[in-house]
């Protein structure tokens, strides 16, 4: 009746007229999946999938960066952090004393553990040089690490030299976005030129590095380095934030923690430390409250088939 339609839209209006911004941060439909639900997404690239799948059974989003100079020093760490990690991230050019028995042995404990191996090369040539240094040289990266990292400032043509060789062998890889360091040149417009490319090769590239979310799909995984309990610096450029911060505030999925964990004189305890910080934090933001952000819409709906001009009802989503 007019009557009802009037006090709907008086109460409509008069929730239009209170309504203010939640404080709290909402989630977005996307932001508010779990891992598990991620890896099940049918775009989500295999690689990514069994890193969502294997953070959620090991509850942990904690990759230590295993910036170590011996490769027993490596290998002792790979072995007891292991358990603890969703993935060991290596600079093997800083191994003094590299063999291909380090990379097979890492492997093995890699198994064992359930963790992905992840060079932090930073690739950043031209295609053809990329892939002689992916598959090549001492190293034989692709042999051996399930993911790697590129800059994308050469252009698409260093995605397509490592993914001619880290394709067939179903390795994945992270494209810089964003760097943790201070006077980062990446502008705003240089990183949503780096999404377009992840885009672009969805068969290969599924995430990021960056210190923040900068995708909007659930299937791109999101890697942020610079992470310590304590903020501040490394006097050489480096910037700390916390796992709360990268994993709730920026969004981020995975923290990369190196110096956090291993200049602690119990590096097993530091680890747990950052793996129940970072899991913890990722459990807060999927608690946050959900979308809607807007304030109350109004929508027609028909009450009944048959209606007096004028009967439709105004209802809000909130
Ligand atoms: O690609 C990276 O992993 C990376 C990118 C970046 O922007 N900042 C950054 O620190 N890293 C790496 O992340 C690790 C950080 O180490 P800590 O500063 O000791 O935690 C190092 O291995 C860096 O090479």
């Amino acid at each position: 009746t007019p009557a009802r339609a009037l006090t709907a839209c008086a109460g409509f209006l008069t929730r239009l007229f209170h309504w203010r911004p939640s404080s709290r941060p909402r989630l977005t439909a996307e932001e508010s999946l779990g891992y598990g639900e991620r890896a099940a997404l049918p775009g989500t690239h295999p690689l990514a999938a069994r890193l969502f799948t294997l953070m959620e059974e090991k509850t942990s989003n904690l990759c230590v960066s295993a910036d170590v100079s011996s490769a027993d020093e490596l290998l002792k760490l790979a072995d007891a952090v292991g358990p603890l990690v969703c993935a060991l991230k290596t600079h093997v050019d800083v191994l003094c004393d590299f063999s291909p028995a380090v990379s097979v042995r890492l492997g093995e404990l890699a198994r064992k553990h359930n963790f992905l191996i992840f060079e932090d090369r930073k690739f950043a040539d031209i295609g053809n040089t990329v892939k002689h240094q992916y598959e090549g040289g001492v190293y034989k990266i692709s042999s051996w690490a399930h993911i790697v990292n590129a800059h994308a400032l050469p252009g698409p043509g260093v995605v397509e030299g490592l993914q001619v060789v880290g394709k067939p062998l179903g390795r994945g890889c992270l494209l810089i976005a964003q760097m943790s360091s201070q006077g980062c040149l990446a502008t705003a417009e240089y990183t949503q030129a780096v999404v377009k490319m992840a885009e672009d090769y969805p068969d290969f590239v599924f995430g990021f590095i960056s210190t923040s979310k900068i995708s909007s799909k659930p299937e791109h995984v999101h890697m942020t380095p610079g992470v310590q309990l304590q903020s501040g610096g490394d006097g050489l450029g480096q910037q700390y934030t916390s796992p709360v911060e990268v994993i709730c505030s920026k969004g981020s999925d995975v923290i990369i923690v190196g110096r956090g964990i291993l200049a602690s004189p119990d590096r097993l305890k530091a680890a747990e430390e950052y793996r129940v910080a970072g899991w913890e934090a990722y459990l807060r933001r999927l608690s946050a409250p959900r979308e809607p952000l807007l304030p109350p819409s109004v929508t027609l709906i028909q009450e009944s088939a048959v209606s007096y001009p004028g009967e439709q009802l105004l209802c809000t989503n909130e």
